[in-house]
């Protein structure tokens, strides 16, 4: 996996190929406009995303939100470096940069927070992360490696207490601060504390330890990514079922006046059964429906035009992803292949006329067609919409009826494959975690 900064852009080549990408409109507004958006509040949240991934000379200190004024100077205080925060903490020497090779099943510890008055740097995270005690964190034991996102680093747990398996991402806290993203952060554990949907993966437990962010949620073995890379092109009647389950959570979710902005097949769980869990928040954002977005983020083959030409967009831009995964599952492939950026992303989206094969179904291609228009006004986007296309004809858009559906390729194809996620080899353990683990002197 492979991390790159650049002026303007991150991105971070993810397991499935995807990137998750961000960038502000900066660039492509005149600094007026863009202090009056920010003054006005119609910049989208994702500012923190921006800051992270935008040359500061680019916006020549034109941002003037209280937020990244407040932390850069506390920043400029402490040092952006390790060993500053380790001064700041009194974290030094052999406690938390234990460089011991890993073995199997180490615990998730870090050292509890409870000293009074609480510092800044645990001040910052709160309330959204709560400091969690110590004996909490030692019932974990982490099992593997998941995932190393762009913004965090999954791994398998073993919660010894409840005895499950679960999943946890943790953040570096100083890399949060650094690249701006704590109220994204902090957006992404509250959103997903407001939802509850049989069709999105739930927040299980989320705390801060001394360095680091922890999100935890069940544990999924397979992603759609994964499927979809073992089976290829998916029949119609499984299409249609995703794709209902896929509906009912958007529509969720704008209802509640939440844009996801990173719907794509790797941030899909599949539960026991086969049916979908989407996850992965950390790009989503509270927006009214009249409200409109304009900040550049998403993972680039799945963002919709007026997304990737910097605004402004509104919901409609979840239901052009959309169409890019139901493309991708009745095809085999992308309707328009990767580029290294959103401008060269736009152009090709732009001009290409992707071709919907003609061996499809005429209402898959309908539904195709009207997702993937151009014009974000012409998608379907009430589930009245979908309700009477042609393609869902005979679907119950009901949540418990779908989850009755057989999903018997899902099962099968886990059968006969083993997962990537439980085959990755415990020695690519993330670094960065080795340096705060606390190896347990045997009992
Ligand atoms: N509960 C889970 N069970 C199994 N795998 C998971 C779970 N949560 C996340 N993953 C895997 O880890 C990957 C990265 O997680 P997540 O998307 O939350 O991190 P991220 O840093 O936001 O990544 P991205 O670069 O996609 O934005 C997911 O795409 C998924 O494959």
């Amino acid at each position: 996996m492979n991390n790159k900064e650049e002026a303007g852009h991150m991105y971070n080549a993810a397991s499935g190929g995807g990137t998750a990408y961000v960038t502000r409109t900066a660039a492509f507004l005149a600094g007026g406009e863009w202090r009056q958006r920010l003054r006005m509040g119609a910049v989208s949240c994702r500012q923190g995303q921006g800051a992270r991934v935008a040359a500061p000379h680019k916006q020549g200190g034109n941002i003037q939100s209280p937020w990244p004024r407040g932390w850069k100077s506390f920043w400029s205080g402490v040092g952006t470096t390790r060993s500053g925060l380790e001064e700041l903490w009194g974290l030094r020497g052999h406690q938390y940069l234990h460089q011991e090779p890993l073995e199997p099943a180490p615990l998730l510890v870090e050292k509890s927070l409870s000293k009074w008055p609480v510092p800044q740097f645990i001040n910052l995270f709160l309330p959204e992360f709560p400091i969690r005690p110590l004996s909490r964190q030692q019932q974990l034991k982490i099992l593997g490696l998941v995932a190393k996102g762009s913004f965090g680093t999954v791994f398998k747990v073993l919660d010894c207490g409840q005895k499950a398996v679960f999943a946890v991402k943790v953040m570096y806290k100083v890399k949060v601060l650094q690249r701006d993203t704590l109220r994204q952060c902090k957006e992404e554990v509250s959103i997903q504390r407001q939802i509850s949907h049989p069709f999105v993966h739930s927040l299980g437990d989320n705390w801060q330890g001394k360095r680091h962010l922890f999100i935890m949620c069940s544990y999924c073995s397979r992603d759609l990514y994964s499927l979809w890379s073992t089976v290829g092109c998916f029949a119609e009647a499984s299409i249609s079922i995703f794709a209902a389950e896929l509906v009912l959570v958007l529509c969720y979710l704008h209802d509640l006046g939440i844009i996801h902005r990173d719907v794509k097949m790797e941030n899909i769980l599949l539960d026991e059964r086969g049916h979908l869990k989407l996850t992965d928040f950390g790009l989503s954002r509270h927006l009214p429906r009249e409200a409109r977005a304009y900040t550049i983020c998403g993972t680039l083959q799945y963002m919709a035009p007026e997304v990737l030409s910097g605004g402004p967009y509104n919901h409609a831009a979840d239901w052009w992803s959309l169409g890019v995964l139901l493309f991708s599952l009745a095809t085999g492939k992308f309707p328009v292949s990767a580029e290294n950026d959103h401008v060269a992303m736009l152009a090709s989206v732009t001009h290409c006329d992707y071709e919907i094969l003609s061996s499809l179904n005429q209402q898959l291609s309908l539904l195709l067609q009207e997702l993937l228009s151009k014009n974000p006004f012409h998608r379907p986007h009430y589930l009245h919409h979908f309700q009477v296309h042609p393609f869902f004809r005979g679907v119950a858009f009901d949540p418990e009826l779908l989850q009755k559906q057989p999903m018997n390729f899902v099962m099968e194809a886990q059968a006969t494959q083993p997962s990537s996620l439980e085959s990755m080899p415990f020695k690519d353990f993330d670094y960065e975690l080795k340096s705060f683990l606390v190896h347990p002197s045997p009992a």
